[in-house]
């Protein structure tokens, strides 16, 4: 049994990190965009990892209402700079009966280049965790999670953040 990240409210965090990475770990407005204007001159683009409906893991399901069981729209992406990942991303969204995702298939287009254009967009508490398993080989990466809410859909957005990126922006953790 995979041990379940311990989600904390995001000021748990405050206090473990320093101000520049608190900066990218407790910001609202789109990731991908942030991203982008960091990254400068060099390459953004999302890699697509992995995108079909299966099982969400229990905290995923837990933190969407959703029956332990119940099959899920799942998508994972690598958001990378010069083709390094940055960051990881993997988003839960239950399936809605007789209605097709309006985000499935976006692809290498940025889930967040679709979630900020509608007008009414919700979005949830953003909570952290540091990851208990390793991520891209690296442990204790610090991430977040926050539920999107959309014109009755409900998307679940978990994001880690590598050392790489650490290192890239010559940001202290
Ligand atoms: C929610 C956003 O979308 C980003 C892009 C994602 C994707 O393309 O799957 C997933 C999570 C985010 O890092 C954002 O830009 O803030």
């Amino acid at each position: 049994m995979t041990q379940d990240p311990r989600w904390q409210p995001l000021a748990t965090a405050r206090p473990k990190m320093s101000q520049s990475w608190w900066q990218w770990i407790s910001s609202r407005d789109s990731l991908t965009q942030r991203l982008v204007q960091a990254a400068g001159e060099r390459r953004f683009n999302v890699r697509l990892l992995d995108e079909r409906s299966g099982q969400p893991y229990h905290d995923e399901a837990a933190a969407l209402g959703l029956m332990d069981g119940r099959r899920a729209w799942l998508r994972e992406v690598a958001l990378c700079v010069d083709d390094q990942p940055w960051v990881v991303a993997r988003s839960v969204a239950p399936l809605v009966p007789r209605r097709s995702a309006p985000f499935a298939g976006l692809g290498e287009t940025s889930l967040g280049s679709w979630l900020f254009r509608q007008p009414d967009l919700e979005r949830g508490p953003i909570e952290v965790s540091q990851s208990p398993r390793p991520i891209h080989g690296e442990s204790g990466i610090w991430q977040r999670r926050s539920v999107f809410r959309h014109d009755g859909w409900a998307l679940l957005v978990q994001e880690a953040f590598l050392p790489q990126m650490c290192r890239d922006l010559s940001l202290t953790p």
